[in-house]
């Protein structure tokens, strides 16, 4: 059945999506695969950091009582290692040897470095200091941090200084927000895999292996990635499949009016139908539902299309979900080339872009602008925005521009 479609404007297309609710929980994770994942709480030292006195040299320790009349000579009571202790106490005029990064002794207050002291000819037992040492070099139990304090903030993205933190307390797992399990389905009777033999009036399956790529590299995870023929039957099964298994289910054609194009029924049907067409190109397909609390992102096969859909729709929400902002960075900047068409709806260019001595962007349109068009997509690092109009965009107008996460 042919579904009425009402387009929105890009604008009000990602608000809608901004505004469902996300079923993000917190998981707890082993700290060596917490790089880059937001933390569901504050973390909190369990005790003092560092949780003894150390010595931040390589050098002698000694008491502060003895720190006086230089050169002088201290007897050499024991040798202390990083990792190692001295038990007892230092008595008048003693030392240890001690190294940086070793516990200090219980009353000892102050670090010789080495370089201050001499060897005593014949007495392998003392050691002479020649200066007295205008430092202490000691580093103080608790002079970082004390038991009680939050080190880290919840909602903070970690990353490995972060790691180092949480290891250096002792922790080996960490509650962070999951990662949106992603399932991805594309479709169309003209799709081969890759590998397969070319055949006129088929092509291989590209949007397959952007997709998933897309989606890992913004921090979801890709639970399943099928390729359908297009038949309505199977695209329910799978669909039906994917919405109870994922968080966000990406679809990939038909999904426009022709007679293989299922996903208006799925959407007209679905619990909450956000949009079923958007007020630009290309894209203008691109339609969204909630089913089952599951997002259902339904894509152009359009390789541009599904690119650009991705990164306006599909990027900011796998963020979200896991309590990070889009990667994205939406900015004004200088249409640097001519652009002579118009367009009835907002048109999103595949461009490049430059930064200026200034701070301000140009913006430069990059090769075609087809929804169909994939020659582009690996040199293409933005994405500029031309509002609708029935007269040409001026040269060096300012434009919208979403610059992407690599360049
Ligand atoms: N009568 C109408 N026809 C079309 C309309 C319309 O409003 N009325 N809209 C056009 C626009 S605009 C677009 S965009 C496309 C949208 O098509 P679908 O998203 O439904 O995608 P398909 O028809 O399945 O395929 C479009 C195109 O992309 C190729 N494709 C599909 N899947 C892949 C893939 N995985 N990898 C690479 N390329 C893929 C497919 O072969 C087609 O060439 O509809 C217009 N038609
Ligand atoms: O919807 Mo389409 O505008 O050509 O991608």
């Amino acid at each position: 059945m042919l579904t009425r479609r009402y387009p929105i404007s890009i604008d009000e297309a990602q608000a809608k999506i901004e505004n469902i609710t996300l079923h993000s929980e917190v998981e707890t994770i082993p700290v060596t695969e917490a790089n880059h994942r937001v933390l569901a709480a504050d973390i909190v030292a369990p005790y003092d950091y560092p949780h003894f006195d150390r010595s931040a040299v390589d050098g002698y320790a000694i008491r502060k009582a003895d720190d006086h009349d230089y050169p002088k000579v201290f007897k050499v009571v024991g040798d202390v290692p990083a990792g190692a202790t001295f038990d007892g106490n230092l008595g008048e005029d003693e030392t240890t040897r001690i190294m940086t990064g070793a516990a200090m002794p219980d009353n000892a207050d102050k670090v010789i470095m080495l370089e201050d002291t001499r060897t005593v000819d014949g007495h392998d037992d003392q050691v002479k200091v020649v200066v007295e040492s205008p430092k202490g070099n000691v580093t103080d139990a608790g002079s970082e941090f004390h038991a009680g304090d939050t080190i880290i903030a919840k909602d903070s993205e970690l990353n490995p200084g972060g790691l180092a933190i949480l290891t250096s307390v002792g922790m080996t797992t960490v509650a962070v927000y999951r990662r949106p399990k992603v399932g991805i389905i594309t479709t169309g009777t003209e799709l081969l895999a890759p590998g397969a033999p070319l055949q006129k009036g088929k092509i291989y399956n590209s949007n397959g292996i952007q997709i998933p790529n897309l989606v890992e590299e913004s921090g979801g995870v890709v639970t399943s990635n099928v390729q359908l023929v297009d038949d309505n039957d199977l695209l329910a099964d799978a669909l039906k499949k994917a919405i109870a298994e994922n968080d966000i289910v990406i679809t990939d054609g038909g999904v426009s009016v022709g007679d293989y194009d299922f996903i208006g029924d799925a959407a007209r049907d679905s619990d909450e139908l956000l949009f079923n067409k958007i007020k630009q190109r290309p894209g203008s397909v691109t339609t969204a539902f909630v089913q089952d609390n599951t997002l259902v992102m339904a894509l152009s096969g359009n390789p541009g299309a599904c690119f650009t859909g991705f990164y306006l729709y599909v990027e900011p929400t796998l963020r979200r979900f896991m309590h990070k902002t889009t990667r994205t960075q939406k900015i004004t900047a200088t249409l640097a080339a001519p652009y002579h068409k118009t367009n009835g709806f907002d048109r999103i260019l595949r461009g490049t872009f430059e930064k200026q001595a200034d701070g301000s962007y140009n913006v430069y349109p990059n090769g075609s602008d087809y929804s169909g068009a994939l020659a582009n997509l690996q040199t293409t690092t933005c994405l500029i925005k031309i509002l609708h109009s029935t007269k040409p965009i001026d040269l060096n107008a300012e434009v919208t521009t979403w610059l992407l996460p690599f360049k």
